[in-house]
């Protein structure tokens, strides 16, 4: 074997981690309600990787799609509507223990048509933006967590 196949072969573990950055885009659907601005969060199934962990509704983007499109797919597959997609709030970037990277861009909802439907999550629930650090959430989604509880973001 040559000493650059022997160097290749050294160092598999930089290029599957470079392969693994997971492009994810989630949403902040917000509605107003009497005791405060509430947002939607959505809890993984037991059978899923970071079981029962909470997160925002969104996922991966596929390639040759914009993060607005995917994200009104995703939105679509798992929740059953039509959302208009606002501004991007935030873009981040999160190294899990496992060796998997996501880059993660979260946007705001505020309008969407049809029915909020429960179609993949273990739970799903509104919740005031206060209450956000009382969910068991995701470890990349915590620093936002504080952020919209603290009402720094929105
Ligand atoms: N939808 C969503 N995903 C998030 C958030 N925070 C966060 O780290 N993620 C991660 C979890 C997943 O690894 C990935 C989203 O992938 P996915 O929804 O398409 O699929 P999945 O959970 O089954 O994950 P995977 O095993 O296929 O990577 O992004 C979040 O707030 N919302």
């Amino acid at each position: 074997m040559s000493r650059a196949a022997k160097k290749s072969r050294r160092r598999p573990g930089a290029k599957e981690a470079a392969k693994q950055i997971r492009l994810v885009v989630a949403a902040l659907i917000l509605r107003e309600t009497e005791t405060g601005r509430e947002v939607l969060v959505c809890q993984r199934r037991p059978e899923q990787a970071m079981a029962l962990k909470w997160e925002f509704p969104g996922g991966k983007i596929e390639a040759g799609e914009s993060p607005e499109a995917a994200l009104r797919r995703e939105l679509n597959e798992e929740l059953g509507i039509e959302a208009v997609i606002g501004p991007r709030i935030t873009r981040l970037r999160h190294n899990y223990r496992n060796g998997g990277a996501v880059d993660l861009q979260f946007f705001t909802v505020h309008e969407f048509k049809g029915a909020l439907e429960n179609r993949i999550f273990n739970d799903m629930q509104w919740t005031l933006l206060p209450r956000l650090p009382e969910f068991d959430f995701l470890a990349a989604d915590l620093s936002l967590i504080q952020d919209l509880a603290s009402g720094k973001l929105l």
